[in-house]
């Protein structure tokens, strides 16, 4: 059976379990996961190995493939110049890829008509976030040769098996779906069966990414997202979402040479290396600042030390972590500071910095 392979986009609401299901998928932590909604900022895109499946007498089994999932920003109607540059990551996911994941969470029960058709109050609401988010499903009808969406109904650890049925019933009358599969991706439930079937979706082709290549996104740059993890679990209200986390300085330890100039074992005896980083924290306010540091340093101290834990057990170093806190007034309507936080421009500066020093 030919190797398959393929760009397959995760979309949903805010909170729906994106990033859940992008680490349960990859057996690893890539994407930040908090209880709050819209978390994840930028497309994250992690690499799953599936190993070939032998066809037996009851199972026609599936060739091996490398499936590169994309984890998008919540979908949601744009306020600021931040949510606007998080839709376009989520339209960005949407044109180049071979199949798409739609994640509905189950706890959003159906929307309750009432004898004139409306839903009303919160049951509203609901549906006109659902509308919204089916809307951009609804463009990849229109793509030449379609683009299979497989409906996931997420977080059924929740609820019993009787109330699935109607939610299958409900979403497949608004969506022609290739497939409908509920999951949990917390209790990593029936995640073997939709890697099957996005497998035998996938068009033949060679690898986009080499074998152990978890991600392409740098280091620094998880290193960020950990550290705004933390600001998310850790504060409340507003904060999280006026906060934006920059990494000012990162060196990375030393490497052990031989005489070749090849990287060598670490002698016995040496101290485990270690990685000195210094990061900014964005905020919009004074007044989040003071949040931010707390009474006498105690909030930024207890961010500190948990990534810290976090991005040491990551980078297999220790970790020197030095936290500033920056009061960038309303930010979040900067699309020119916008676009700088954006790794892949930050890569670009890093980049002609190094080329304007090799020059001098
Ligand atoms: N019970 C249950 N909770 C889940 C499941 N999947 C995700 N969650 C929880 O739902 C919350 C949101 O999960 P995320 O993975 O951050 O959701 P997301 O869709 O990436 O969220 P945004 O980044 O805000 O768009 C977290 O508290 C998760 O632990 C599941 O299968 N069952």
């Amino acid at each position: 059976m030919p190797f398959r392979s393929g760009f397959v986009s995760i979309v949903g609401r805010p909170n729906a379990g994106k990033s859940t299901l992008l680490n349960a998928l990859l057996g690893q932590k890539l994407a930040i996961v908090t209880h709050k909604p819209q978390t994840t900022r930028t497309r994250i895109q992690g690499v799953v190995e599936v190993p070939l499946k032998k066809k037996t007498a009851t199972d026609p089994g599936h060739p091996a493939a490398q499936v590169v999932l994309v984890d998008t920003p919540g979908i949601h109607k744009p306020d600021t110049q931040l949510d606007k540059r998080m839709m376009q990551e989520v339209h960005d996911a949407l044109e180049a890829r071979d199949a798409v994941l739609f994640i509905v969470d189950v706890t959003h029960q159906l929307p309750k008509e009432n004898p004139t058709g409306k839903a009303t109050g919160r049951m509203a609401l609901s549906k006109a976030e659902d509308d919204f988010a089916l809307q951009l499903i609804q463009r990849l009808k229109q793509v030449e040769g379609g683009c299979p969406v497989i409906l996931l109904l997420n977080k059924i650890d929740t609820i019993s098996t009787a109330e699935i049925m109607p939610l299958i019933a409900h979403w497949s009358s608004l969506y022609p779906f290739a497939e409908v599969i509920p999951i949990s991706a917390r209790k990593k439930i029936n995640l073997d069966l939709l890697l099957e079937k996005v497998v035998n979706i996938l068009p033949e082709g060679q690898r986009y990414f080499p074998k152990h290549q978890l991600t392409d996104q740098p280091e620094r740059f998880l290193v960020a997202e950990l550290i705004r993890e933390k600001i998310l679990l850790l504060t409340g209200e507003e904060v999280p979402y006026a906060t934006a986390v920059v990494i000012e300085k990162y060196e990375e330890p030393m490497v052990y040479t031989n005489d070749k100039g090849e990287p060598k074992k670490r002698p016995a005896g040496a101290k485990t290396p270690l990685t000195k980083i210094a990061a900014a924290i964005f905020c919009e306010r004074a007044g989040q600042k003071a949040i931010l540091i707390g009474k006498q340093g105690t909030m930024l101290k207890e961010i500190g030390t948990a990534a810290r834990k976090d991005i040491e057990s990551m980078l297999g170093t220790r970790v020197f972590l030095e936290l500033f806190v920056k009061v960038k007034d309303d930010w979040r309507s900067k699309a020119n500071f916008i676009e700088d936080l954006d790794w892949r421009r930050e890569l670009e500066h890093i980049a002609a910095k190094q080329a304007a020093e090799e020059k001098e």
